[in-house]
């Protein structure tokens, strides 16, 4: 039989630094276990849900309801083609944004009631939850003057446009869910270095996982985890997510 998988989902706002530190916790993973790793994200992680993704981003203004319903379609896709056989083959799953970030923009930036966002999302995904989340918490203003500093010269997409009240709420919403479930969550300050918040969830995963104490190692990162390698490996994600 299979070792069982293990679903990691990483949450916060735009810009927060969740490809960054997926990419560098997979690589890690992967040397460390030799386990397969799966890095995906959403929305936008399959062939239909790129579809879906620039409907939704990059499409026509739509009410709460409409948006709310192609997340979770872009979900259901997502879990039934990618996430759930990775995780009966045995691999780590690791996404960036998974239904909590539905459950923070559309109940607590769109306002939609919370616990039926959540319905939604669980009866897409077959009821299927995140064994650990990531949030990396920072605040909204700081998130966009990152962003800015990557690409000053992009549009911004549908839901950038939301504003600072938006996307205040949203990162309420994830702060609160955190509080509510700490054994599924673990909150990191994405305001430090690249580096030192990598090293925290390496020492995380390392006891929810049972892996060989690695604190010495998540130490020594510090050198390791160069902030360039960081930034091209967003690019190359970023490349794929217009
Ligand atoms: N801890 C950090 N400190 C400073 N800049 C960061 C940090 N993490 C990521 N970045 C940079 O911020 C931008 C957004 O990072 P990214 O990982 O794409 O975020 P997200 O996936 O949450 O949108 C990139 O230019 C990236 O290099
Ligand atoms: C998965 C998901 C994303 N979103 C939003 C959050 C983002 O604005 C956008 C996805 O963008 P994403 O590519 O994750 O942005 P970033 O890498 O900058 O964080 O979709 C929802 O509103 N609901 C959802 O269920």
């Amino acid at each position: 039989m299979n070792e069982p998988g293990y679903f990691i989902s990483f949450e916060g706002g735009e810009g927060v630094g969740k490809s960054t530190q997926s990419r560098l916790l997979g690589d890690w993973l992967a040397d460390l276990t030799g386990r397969e790793v799966v890095l995906t994200f959403e929305p936008g992680g399959t062939a239909l849900g790129k579809e879906l993704r620039a409907a939704v981003m990059h499409g026509q203004d739509m009410g709460a309801r409409a948006e709310a319903l192609i997340y979770a379609a872009d979900r259901a896709h997502h879990v039934e083609t990618v996430v759930r056989p990775a995780l009966d083959r045995g691999a780590v799953v690791i996404t960036d944004r998974y239904l909590d970030s539905s459950v923070a923009y559309q109940s607590g930036g769109r306002d939609l009631p919370g616990h039926e966002v959540e319905h939604l999302s669980l009866w897409a995904a077959k009821g299927l939850r995140p064994d650990i989340t990531i949030l990396l918490d920072l605040e909204p203003a700081a998130a966009a003057a990152r962003r800015a500093g990557a690409d000053g010269k992009g549009a911004l997409d549908r839901l950038e446009r939301a504003g600072l009240e938006f996307h205040t709420r949203v990162r309420d919403t994830f702060l609160q869910r955190a509080a509510a479930d700490p054994e599924r969550w673990v909150i990191l300050d994405a305001a430090l270095p690249v580096d030192d918040i990598q090293a925290q969830i390496r020492v995380d995963l390392s006891a929810r996982l049972g892996l060989t104490p690695v604190v010495a190692e998540a130490g020594a990162l510090a050198e390791a985890a160069a902030v360039a390698e960081a930034d091209a490996v967003a690019e190359s994600l970023g490349e794929d997510r217009s």
